[in-house]
C-alpha cells in the first residue's frame, strides 16, 4: 500500500459534554462541559484523532494552528511546534494569575498554544500508527507495562445541577460529607476496582476534608490517599493539615498556591507535595525543582503539549529525583487512550494517574474504553485503538451549536450562582 502522511484536512470539531455536578473550590461543574475533537486526514485516507479543551480561547487557536498543519506531513511535529509561535493569541485570553476554568496554573500564550498542539501531536501519532499499523506507544519507544493504573477522582458533589439549568441526571448521588464520600469511593471500587483514591478539595473548611481523608482511610486501610484544595490553603493551614494527616496521605496535592508557598510547606512536613498547578510549564521547573517545592509532578499532555513533552517531562523529574504522574480534567476516551499509551512509555511511574472519565456519561468513540482492576489496558491496535461515533460526534456538536454560548466556556463560578446568587471565585488563600 502506497503510504502518504501529507495532511490534506484538519477537522475541528467542538462539543459539548454532559458533566455532574462537581464541587471544587471556585465553584461547581456545569451541566455541560466543552471539547474540542480534532481529525487530522492524511493523503493515503487515513484519518487519526485528537481531543482537547474546548474553550472559545483555544477554539480561537485551534483555526490557525490548523492552516499551519495542512500540507505538512504527519511525522513534521517538530517543526510545526517550532513555528506555532508566530500565531498570535489574544492577550485578553492571558488574564489572571490561575487558569479560572481548569484550575491548572499560570496562563501563558504558548501554554494556550500547547494545549491546542497537543490534539495535532496526538491526531497525527495516531494517523500515523494506523497507516504504519503500529500502536502509538510503539511510536513512542515501546511501552514497558501492558496496563496503566488509575486512581478513583473522587468529588464533594451534588445529587442533581442546581436548578435553572437543564439538567443531566447521573446515578452517584450526593457526597457532601465524609460518609457520602466514602460511599463514592466504595462504588468506584466496586464499579472499576480502584484501589487508591483522590479526593478533590478545596471545597467545604479544612477540618470537614480531614475528617473526609480519615473516614476513607478508616473504609479503607492501607490504600493510598490524596487530597487536593487547588491551592486554597494559606501555608499555615497546609503545614497544620499535613500535619494531621501527615501518615494517612500518599501526598498532598497543590495545598497553597506557588512555588515560594509550596517551598515552605515542603521544608516544614514530611508530607510530599504533588502538583498541577505549581509547575505547569518547563520554565517553571528550575526554580521548584532546586527549591525541593514538589515531590511528584502531575503531567498533563493537554498543556505540556503532547505526548513526545509528556515523556521529556519525565526524564527531566528524573533527573531531579522527583515523581512523576498524571493530572486529568473532564476528557473523552481519545485523551484516556492517549494518556494511557504514553504513561504505559514512562519509566518511573510509581503513582496510579489521575482521570476524570468515569464521570463522563457520554463518549464520541463507538466503544468506550475500560477500567479493570483500577487500570486500563494498553492497546497493540494500530493508532490510538480507538473509533470515532460520528453521530455521536455530530449529536454532541450539535449541542453545542445550539447553546446560546453560556457553556462555550467552562465556568464553575457561574453555575455556583445558581444555588448562591451572592457568589463569586473566592479570593486566594481562602482558608
Ligand atoms: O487536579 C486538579 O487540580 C484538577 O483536576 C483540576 C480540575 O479542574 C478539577 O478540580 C475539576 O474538574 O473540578
Ligand atoms: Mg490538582
Amino acid at each position: 500500500m502506497h503510504r502518504d502522511p501529507t495532511i490534506t484536512d484538519v477537522r475541528l470539531t467542538p462539543v459539548l459534554v454532559a458533566d455532574p455536578p462537581l464541587l471544587n473550590t471556585q465553584g461547581v461543574h456545569q451541566p455541560y462541559t466543552p471539547r474540542l475533537i480534532v481529525e487530522v486526514v492524511t493523503a493515503d485516507g487515513t484519518t487519526g484523532l485528537g481531543e482537547t479543551y474546548g474553550d472559545t480561547r483555544y477554539l480561537e487557536l485551534a483555526g490557525p494552528l490548523a492552516d499551519r498543519l495542512r500540507g505538512r506531513r504527519a511525522g513534521d511535529l517538530n517543526r510545526l511546534f517550532a513555528e506555532a509561535g508566530q500565531v498570535a493569541v489574544d492577550a485578553s485570553r492571558l488574564s489572571g494569575r490561575v487558569d479560572t476554568g481548569g484550575l491548572r496554573g499560570a496562563r501563558s500564550a504558548d501554554k494556550l498554544r500547547l494545549s491546542v498542539l497537543s490534539a495535532f501531536e496526538v491526531a497525527c501519532l495516531d494517523a500515523l500508527g494506523k497507516s504504519l499499523g503500529l500502536p502509538v506507544h510503539a511510536l513512542l519507544g515501546g511501552k514497558l507495562r501492558d496496563t496503566v493504573e488509575f486512581s478513583a477522582y473522587l468529588f464533594y458533589k451534588y445529587a442533581a445541577h442546581p436548578d435553572g439549568v437543564p439538567a443531566e441526571k447521573d446515578d452517584w448521588g450526593a457526597a457532601l460529607d465524609p460518609a457520602g464520600v466514602v460511599e463514592q469511593a466504595r462504588r468506584f471500587k466496586e464499579r472499576y476496582g480502584f484501589t487508591s483514591f483522590k479526593l478533590k478539595g478545596g471545597v467545604f473548611p479544612p477540618d470537614e476534608e480531614i475528617a473526609a481523608v480519615r473516614a476513607l482511610a478508616a473504609a479503607f486501610p492501607g490504600h493510598p490517599l490524596r487530597l487536593d484544595p487547588n491551592g486554597a490553603w494559606s501555608v499555615e493551614t497546609s503545614v497544620r493539615v499535613a500535619g494531621e494527616l501527615g501518615g494517612l496521605l500518599e501526598y498532598l496535592e497543590d495545598p497553597t498556591l506557588g512555588t515560594p508557598g509550596m517551598a515552605e510547606v515542603a521544608a516544614r512536613t514530611g508530607v510530599p507535595l504533588a502538583t498541577n498547578m505549581c509547575v505547569t510549564t518547563f520554565a517553571e521547573i528550575r526554580e521548584a525543582f532546586t527549591r525541593n517545592a514538589v515531590q511528584v509532578v502531575l503531567s498533563d499532555h493537554h498543556y505540556w503539549g503532547g505526548l513526545r513533552h509528556t515523556r521529556q517531562l519525565a526524564a527531566i523529574c528524573r533527573a531531579f529525583g522527583v515523581g512523576v504522574s498524571m493530572h486529568s480534567n473532564t476528557h473523552l476516551g481519545i485523551s484516556l487512550a492517549a494518556m494511557t499509551h504514553v504513561a504505559a512509555t514512562v519509566p518511573d511511574l510509581h503513582h496510579a494517574c489521575d482521570s476524570h472519565y468515569p464521570w463522563q456519561s457520554e463518549d464520541v468513540l463507538t466503544e468506550r474504553l475500560g477500567f479493570d482492576g483500577g487500570t486500563v489496558r494498553v492497546s497493540d491496535a494500530p493508532g490510538l485503538g480507538v473509533e470515532l461515533d460520528r453521530e455521536r460526534l455530530a449529536f454532541l456538536h450539535r449541542r453545542w451549536l445550539d447553546d446560546d454560548g453560556s457553556l462555550r466556556d467552562r465556568d464553575d463560578a457561574a453555575a455556583m450562582r445558581i444555588t448562591d446568587p451572592e457568589w463569586v471565585t473566592p479570593p486566594v488563600p481562602r482558608w
